[in-house]
């Protein structure tokens, strides 16, 4: 390939979908708006993110973690902002690996910011169309009150942390979170000092739930693999049900607008989700139409 061009894919999980950048020695300089450009749904390639695909040694943030976790998903959101973990994306990104042949089918390890991520990839189905199980980790539930607001209305938000912030929010139908065209309010404007997912949540049946969730630095997506792994957590502790005081596991059904994610808690606090992950295609774009500068605004 000529240094003029630069390899991608684009792929999916649950229709939250990335454009993932092969950059296995971390060569690349991708600023954040290059990031902006390549999610560009009209003027560039269209994703609610980037999978930069990084072997870990080679980058700073990672490199403590190469000896666990041989490649590195470097996440950004459509806007170009860094995020600590993408639910979804580690799916992608284990079948990107799968798919290129650096790693067999089975267990591997993907450094994130949020730490090592544990992933099976099943070897049922035809070839690419077996689900994805990722080990989430524990979510923290910090506690304090917080207060989502869209158009006047008001709900009260359970606060999750997935390695990413979420604000959980349980409403009567996912069509009162109106446009989210914007980002929903979020109080007392101190709880999340580095911005916030919301997601909106109703009841499907027992342990069977639905979500709508405005992403921060995408806006609202098809779906969010961290949002869903916040709201599992959030509904089962509505629901009286906590896998550490039962010695139980629990297991929710969580539907999103783009397909469903079938999510567990341990009695160990360990959040598992599994769902899948496509890609769909592949190309080359052109190194100096990445990097040229912002074209101005007609008049
Ligand atoms: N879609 C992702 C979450 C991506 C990061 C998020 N927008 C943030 O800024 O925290 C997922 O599947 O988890």
């Amino acid at each position: 390939m000529s240094t003029a061009q630069i390899a991608f894919l684009k792929g999916h999980g649950t229709e939250n979908d990335f454009v993932i950048i092969p950059d296995h020695d971390g060569l690349l300089e991708l600023s954040p708006a290059a990031v902006a450009r390549l999610c560009d749904r009209r003027a560039g390639i269209g994703a609610d993110g980037v999978l930069r695909v990084v072997r870990s040694a080679a980058h700073p943030e990672a490199r403590a973690m190469a000896g666990e976790a041989e490649w590195f998903m470097d996440y950004r959101n459509a806007d170009g902002s860094i995020a600590e973990m993408c639910g979804n994306g580690v799916r992608v990104f284990a079948r990107y690996l799968q798919q290129a042949g650096l790693t067999g089918a089975g267990d591997l390890a993907v450094a994130t910011r949020a730490g090592v991520r544990r992933v099976h990839v099943a070897k049922d189905g035809p070839e690419g169309a077996g689900e994805i199980t990722v080990d989430m980790g524990r979510a923290l539930l910090p506690g304090g009150e917080v207060t989502v607001c869209v158009g006047g209305r008001h709900w009260p938000a359970v606060h999750v942390d997935m390695g990413n912030p979420h604000a959980v929010c349980f409403v009567d139908d996912l069509a009162d979170a109106g446009s989210l065209l914007t980002a929903p309010a979020v109080a007392p404007a101190g709880a999340y000092p580095d911005g916030v997912n919301v997601e909106f949540v109703v009841d499907r049946g027992p342990r069977h739930v639905a979500l709508r969730v405005h992403e921060r630095g995408s806006g609202e997506t098809r779906s969010c693999g961290t949002g869903a792994c916040a709201v599992m957590v959030a509904a089962a502790r509505r629901d009286g049900c906590d896998p550490a005081v039962t010695g139980l596991p629990v297991t929710y059904t969580v539907d999103v607008p783009g397909g469903r994610l079938v999510i567990g808690e341990r009695p160990d606090g360990t959040v598992e989700m599994t769902g899948p992950a496509v890609i769909v295609a592949e190309g080359v774009l052109d190194a100096a139409w990445l990097t040229q500068p912002a074209a101005t605004p007609a008049a």
